[in-house]
């Protein structure tokens, strides 16, 4: 039986888990939570997910919630024998993809929720100082970029960082839309990734991000 996601097109951590999903030729079944009726709230999710988010993942009786988790569980159960996306057995690579992913989740993806948090739970606009912040992490993602100077985010070699940390800044880039000529590296980068059989597969969910926030943002 295929995994399940649940989530919704729309959510930038459900799309990273597409991405890493194609990327392995892995089919997921997909299980739509609707924010607008409250479905995350109910209590036969909150059962399953305490922390009443998406992404979820469902295998076979076993739960998991957070895109970067997800991602990482996925290419352990689904990927090759030491999978590059993930290298369980090369401590130092897989050290490396840590930090990027602790980065999108504790940095950049961490601010940009707390643009958006607001708007889509509770249509409170968003604060200046909350766009600033998140500028900020920009900033801090795009010198990593610079200096590291390699092609993917976690060196010269996909991994699943790349799949989070392109659908934080296409996503979220939308509250800074000068962001490409702002920050350089990060557009350099992205311009990479966009050459990627991965990329097009969270297409919709980029459509709907931005519908979803042109309606919040009226
Ligand atoms: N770090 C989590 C973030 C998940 C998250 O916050 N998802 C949003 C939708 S895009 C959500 O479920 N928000 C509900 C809430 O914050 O209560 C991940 O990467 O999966």
């Amino acid at each position: 039986m295929a995994p399940k996601l649940y989530g919704f097109f729309g959510s930038p951590p459900f799309g990273a888990v597409l991405m890493c999903a194609k990327e392995l030729g892995l089919e997921l079944e997909i299980v739509i939570v609707d924010f607008n009726a409250g479905d995350h709230l109910k209590e036969d999710f909150v059962k399953i997910n305490p922390q009443r988010t998406v992404p979820l993942l469902e295998d076979d009786g076993f739960y998991l919630a957070d895109s970067h988790a997800i991602n990482a569980y996925l290419v352990g159960k689904y990927g090759k024998e030491n999978d590059p996306l993930y290298p369980k057995h090369d401590i130092k690579r897989k050290a490396i993809i840590d930090h990027r992913q602790y980065m999108d989740s504790s940095i950049v993806a961490a601010n940009a929720f707390q643009v958006t948090r607001p708007l889509f739970l509770k249509k409170i606009k968003p604060t200046v100082a909350s766009i600033e912040n998140f500028r900020e992490a920009l900033q801090t993602m795009d010198r990593q970029i610079e200096i590291q100077n390699t092609k993917y985010i976690a060196g010269d070699v996909l991994s699943i960082a790349d799949f989070s940390n392109t659908v934080t800044i296409t996503s979220w880039g939308y509250f800074l839309p000068n962001w490409p000529e702002e920050f350089p590296n990060i557009n350099a980068y992205i311009e990479r990734m966009k050459k990627e059989d991965w990329f097009n597969v969270n297409d919709e969910g980029w459509k709907n991000f931005k519908a979803i926030m042109d309606l919040l943002m009226k």
